[in-house]
């Protein structure tokens, strides 16, 4: 526990009115979360502002308040002024928490796709090791087993701090992390201090929040800034950057100083690169590839399909590497990696066509997953996809003309609404299948909104030997739409529909 004297030292403050003599129980910037003997810090958001919540925080027993401007509390409660509430937040929440950070290894996973996926295999190979290991990422935060809900991919620097404590106190030994774009530019990680960072890569996505591709680069490479920067509690940082990427450049002069942070590279083109995949070879749903390393070839077998997943395994290979776990340990325990749930996750009731429900909702990652499935598929192939709303409209058209070319049935339908209005969602997205469907007759479209009818049709249109592909919402169990969440789950839609088709 913290007195507010102690946690105010930690920012600069314009004015303290009443005592800062108090013992802080806890710190939250969501009145909803006030706890008896709380600080309350005032946020302005992208909806609402914190400052309008005071109230509502004193009622649940704030014992004092963070703002910027001007607030109306009972003189039992402290009012702590600041020019800047997100900064005082970054300065105060890493001290409040005893920098979690500094307890454990820290490796940091950022770029487009691939993320979660490296993660979790990251995370899966330090446990062969014989560490206990955390995860924090869009599906959810892990320690060990236990599941803790997350509610973005990065969560905030106070949620994140509490489940990052939670896991040094567990003991916890090795934290593998998502860092999203909108955290390193939102101060999400402020206060973290990372070991190894890891670089996947970088297309397009976010332009609605970045605006051009080079400050989403930019915005990736805040974490090469941070895992090089000086006066850092730990040693042994490493970075390791996927060579083959147009934007490896951003990220290998994101990193400062050499000396602090050793960079490395990975490719499956470059035979120089540190870490250099090749002989690859894909027997339906796993792979075999070698890897050169330090001059020695090794032989890697995985249950991950497609091509970009070895990409995703030599990224987590380096960072396991750089923690000292020997390349022969690596190898055994990638035998054994099963999946990531929602990621080219297999739905099988004994049909005689495959289903499979991934989390593609990239230009990009929809691309790798059809040119995945085109390898595995005997018959044709049939997508599901949508793209979400409140989220980069560039991309609509793009995902179209991309699964317009890459299927032999493309059906357009919902992601996650949320604020918009579906129909003109999916016709943004038709836009672009119609533009290659000129130019390729054979493809088959149609236009179906609600997510669950377009399931069931392209169950419906399977073929043996066909392969349907759900993309978007993978793990997601849930459906955002304009007025409420509910529940909705791909992989749950296309049993009940593989069923229906049974009778
Ligand atoms: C644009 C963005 O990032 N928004 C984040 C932001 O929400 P916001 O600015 O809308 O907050 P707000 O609702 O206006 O509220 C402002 C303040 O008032 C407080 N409040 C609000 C209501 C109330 O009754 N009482 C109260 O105190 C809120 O707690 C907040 O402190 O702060 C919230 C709490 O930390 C985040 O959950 C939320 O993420 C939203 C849900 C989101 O969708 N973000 C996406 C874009 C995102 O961050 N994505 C990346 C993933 C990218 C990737 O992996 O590709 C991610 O890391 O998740
Ligand atoms: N290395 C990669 N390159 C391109 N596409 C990929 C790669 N890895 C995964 N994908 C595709 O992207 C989807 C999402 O993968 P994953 O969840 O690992 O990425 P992420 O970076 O965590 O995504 P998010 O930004 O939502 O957190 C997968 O379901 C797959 O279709
Ligand atoms: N991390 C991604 C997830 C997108 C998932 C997709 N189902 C959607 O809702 O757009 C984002 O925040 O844009
Ligand atoms: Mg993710």
């Amino acid at each position: 526990m913290k007195t507010l004297s102690e946690l105010i030292r930690m920012t600069p403050v314009v004015k303290v009115l009443g005592s800062a003599d108090v013992e802080i129980k806890d710190v939250t910037a969501d009145s909803r979360k006030v706890v008896e003997g709380g600080l309350f810090i005032c946020l302005s958001g992208a909806h609402v502002d914190g400052h309008d919540f005071v109230k509502a925080a004193v009622e649940k027993g704030a014992a004092a308040i963070v703002a910027s401007r001007d607030i109306d509390v009972p003189s039992s409660v402290t009012a702590v002024y600041v020019k800047d509430t997100r900064k005082a937040m970054e300065d105060m929440v890493p001290f409040f928490f005893d920098y979690p950070t500094r307890k454990m290894r820290m490796i940091a996973l950022t770029g487009t796709n691939g993320k979660t996926t490296t993660t979790h295999v990251a995370a899966h190979i330090l446990h062969h090791a014989g560490h206990k290991t955390g995860v924090i990422g869009t599906i959810h935060a892990l320690i060990g087993d236990k599941e803790i809900p997350t509610h973005n991919t990065t969560p905030d620097v106070i949620d994140l701090d509490r489940i990052l404590a939670r896991m040094a106190e567990e003991k916890v030994e090795y934290v593998c992390m998502e860092v999203s774009s909108h955290s390193l530019v939102l101060g999400r990680v402020a206060g973290c201090e990372f070991d190894d960072a890891v670089f996947t890569n970088l297309t397009e996505d976010h332009l609605d929040f970045h605006k051009t591709m080079d400050n989403y680069a930019k915005a990736k490479a805040i974490l090469f800034h941070m895992v090089s920067a000086k006066g850092q509690i730990k040693k042994g940082k490493s970075a390791w950057v996927n060579m083959d990427d147009p934007y490896a450049h951003v990220m290998e002069e994101g990193v400062d100083d050499r000396n602090i942070c050793a960079l490395h590279t990975y490719s499956m083109i470059h035979p120089e690169a540190d870490l250099y995949a090749h002989d690859i070879h894909f027997t339906g749903k796993s792979s075999s590839f070698k890897v050169t390393y330090e001059g020695k070839d090794y032989d890697f077998e995985t249950r991950l399909a497609g091509r970009f997943n070895v990409y995703n395994t030599l990224g987590a290979v380096g960072a396991c590497l750089s923690e000292g776990v020997p390349m022969e340990t690596i190898v055994e325990g990638m035998k054994d990696f099963k999946s990531v749930p929602g990621r080219f996750e297999l739905i099988d009731e004994g049909q005689p066509f495959t289903v499979v429900v991934d989390y593609a909702h990239t230009p990009d990652g929809l691309e790798k997953i059809l040119t995945t499935a085109e390898e595995i598929t005997k018959g044709r192939i049939i997508v599901v996809f949508g793209c979400g709303g409140d989220r980069d409209r560039m991309k609509r058209p793009i995902m179209g003309r991309i699964a317009a070319r890459n299927a032999d049935i493309a059906l357009v339908t919902s992601d996650n609404p949320r604020t918009e209005d579906p129909a003109s969602i999916v016709k943004e997205v038709a836009a672009g299948v119609e533009e290659v469907k000129k130019e390729k007759p054979s493809l088959s479209y149609e236009v179906i909104v609600d997510r669950r009818s377009a399931i069931c049709r392209a169950i419906e249109l399977a073929k043996p030997g066909d392969i349907v592909l759900i993309a978007g919402k993978g793990h997601e169990n849930y459906q955002i739409l304009k007025d409420k969440t509910i529940h909705f789950d791909d992989r749950e839609e296309a049993r009940k529909a593989l069923k229906l088709k049974e009778k």
